[in-house]
Formats: C-alpha cells, structure tokens, sequence
C-alpha cells in the first residue's frame, strides 16, 4: 500500500539514503529503528514529500508520489507528526486538535474522543500550547494528525519526550487509534524495544540503508549479523567453535542453528538462558553476584576464558564458587567477529 522502492537522497553534497526499499501493507504498522543520523527523519520526509528523492519512487495506494511524477505533501493523503509537533501557537488544544477538520466535525464530543485516544485530559482542551508540557503537547499533534484520517500516518519519535510508563500508555493507545482506523503507519525510533513492541513489521536502518527488514520476533531471534543483534537487545555471547548443530563453549556444548563449521561468536539472548545448579555435568564457577535488585547478575567463569554475565531471579541465587551449568531454550546463532564480554 506503501512502497518505497531504491530511495536515494543526497543532501549537501552527502549521500543520507543509499538505496531504501520497503513495502508497508495496508493498515499496517511499520517501524524504522537506528541510530541517530542514519536517515530516519530524511526517509519520513522523502515520504511526505518535503524532500524529492534523488533518486527511487514512493508509491501510496497505487499511485506513484514521487518519482517520475511529483504530488505535492498535500495531496498525498499523509499525516506527519514531527519530533517536536510543531503545534500553532496561537490556537487553543481543541483548536489545534480540530484545526484541518471542517466545521461541523468540530464538536466537543469528538476533540474530547480525539484527546482520549491520546490519553490527555479533556480538562487541557483550551490552553495553548506554552501552557503544556512537552509531552501533553506531542500527544496534541497525534491528535491533530489522527483528527484528519489520513491514507498514512508517518511518526517521527513522537514518544520520546513522555516517561516511562505514560509512554507505554500513550503508544498502546495510539497504535490501538492507528489499527482501528486502518491507517498505514510508519514510525520512526531510535528505540529498538519501542519498535519490537509497535509494529508489524521492523527495519534497522545504519548508514542510509536497512540492514534487515521482517517481524519483530523474527529480527530479534534470528538478527542478520552480529551488530544488528546487538542493536536490537542484550546478547550473551562466547567463542565457540561449530560442529553440525552444536556449539562446543568453555561453558559447555550448546544448540545452534546449524550454520558453517568453525570458529564462531555464539550468540544467545538473556532470555533463552538458565543456570542449572548443582549439576554433574558443571561447566562454570560462580566467580561473583552484583545485585540489581529484582535480579542479580551471575558472573560466570570458565577455564581460560574471559567471564559470562547471567542474569538470575533474587529469590534462586547461587553462591560464588559453586559449579553450575547453563540450559538453552531453542538456539544460539553463531555469527563471525569477537565476542562482547562481561
Ligand atoms: N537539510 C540537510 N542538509 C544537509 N544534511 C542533512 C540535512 N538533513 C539531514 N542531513 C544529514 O543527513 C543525515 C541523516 O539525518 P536524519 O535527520 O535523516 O537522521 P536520523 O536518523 O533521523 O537522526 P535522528 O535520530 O538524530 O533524528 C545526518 O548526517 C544529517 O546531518
């Protein structure tokens, strides 16, 4: 429904898209993760059509936008929440909020649904926006871009400014708000959680490019290679050396996706990993425990290799010096490089 297609954009003479290419089904959800500065506002903007790719087509609906023909921002039936929402200053939330709806949509019923769904206080409906804080007036430009029902709404990191716990919220009833009106959604973060939990689809975008496109669950258990696995979540990692679907480790043989034979990182995420206690067959020691709190950080140590950082619950804690083991629901992944250690 959304397609961009070999998007290239230079700016001041700096190539910032190398060749971008994805398609975003109708009313889905779609999130582009990276970095800063690696082209995540320019992709939006090139979107939008406040920036004409060099080269490549954007298509919406079927219908070419940019490309060999030019439709104006407009007419491309696209909302477009900015980093900092870029309220009118001068106008009221409800004014805001209704600002692009014709009059008789203006009701107090619907601005104060509209301000539900982004889970503002009705109460705010007539200050300005100085009298908001940061946070209250992003979630007026969601409202105000929802308000407009359009085609595709783009989001560029408009959760970033709210707290922990309102973020959730807020993200939770926004993507609700987007998925029930059917509206194709592009947001961008440089929050790889926030993007696992969002959307449908995600990209990891690096250095004007996506390293790798597909469902969260996808990305996060089968990354491309060993950066993007980082970027996407923490990683267990050790030198291992592969052999058919098994991974020989200092700290013992584990599962791996079968993949070439030889010298390998493996890779396993936090969650995958248990540490079994009191075991005949113990591959590590218990060197120390750093207390987090709701759980503790178990630092391994094998023979001859740098140390393994395990996290455990508070209530099942190991002693420094005892022998354990460790158990792995599914696989590891072996990639190529050096291991990160503890
Ligand atoms: N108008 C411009 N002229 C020249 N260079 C630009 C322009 N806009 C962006 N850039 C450069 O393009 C690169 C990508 O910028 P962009 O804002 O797309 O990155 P981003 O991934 O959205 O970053 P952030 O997460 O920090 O917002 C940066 O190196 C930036 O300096």
């Amino acid at each position: 429904m959304l397609s961009v297609q070999d998007v290239t954009k230079t700016l001041a003479g700096q190539q910032v898209l190398r060749g971008v290419s994805f398609d975003v089904p109708a009313g889905s959800v779609a999130a582009v993760v990276g970095p800063s500065g690696c082209g995540k506002t320019t992709l939006l903007r090139c979107i939008a059509g406040f920036e004409t790719p060099t080269s490549g087509t954007v298509t919406i609906d079927g219908r070419e936008v940019s490309g060999a023909a030019t439709v104006p921002p407009h007419k491309r039936g696209v909302g477009y929440v900015a980093q900092d929402g870029a309220l009118f200053p001068h106008l009221t939330v409800k004014g805001n909020v209704g600002f692009g709806l014709p009059r008789r949509d203006r009701t107090p019923g619907r601005i104060a649904s509209l301000l539900e769904a982004v889970s503002l206080d009705p109460a705010l409906a007539s200050r300005r926006p100085h009298e908001l804080s940061g946070g209250q007036q992003q979630r007026v430009a969601l409202a105000r871009a929802i308000a407009l029902r359009p085609k595709v709404m783009l989001l560029d990191e408009p959760f970033s400014a709210l707290d922990t716990g309102l973020r959730a919220r807020t993200r939770e009833s926004i993507g609700a708000v987007l998925r029930d009106a059917g509206i194709t959604t592009v947001l961008v973060t440089h929050d790889q959680a926030e993007a696992l939990s969002f959307a449908d689809q995600v990209a990891v975008m690096s250095g004007g490019s996506f390293r790798q496109v597909g469902a969260p669950t996808q990305l996060y258990t089968e990354a491309i290679d060993l950066d993007t696995a980082r970027f996407l979540g923490e990683t267990i990692e050790l030198s291992g050396v592969v052999s058919g679907s098994t991974a020989h480790t200092a700290f013992g043989d584990l599962p791996v996706v079968a993949t070439e034979p030889g010298e390998a990182v493996i890779m396993l995420r936090p969650s995958q990993v248990r540490l079994v206690r009191a075991s005949g067959a113990a591959a590590a020691t218990v060197s120390r425990i750093e207390d987090q709190g709701d759980h503790q950080h178990v630092i391994l140590a094998a023979d001859g290799v740098p140390e393994l950082l395990v996290d455990v619950p508070s209530w099942d804690v190991p002693q420094p010096g005892e022998r354990v083991s460790l158990s792995v629901s599914g696989a590891a992944i072996a990639y190529p490089g050096s291991p990160a250690h503890a």
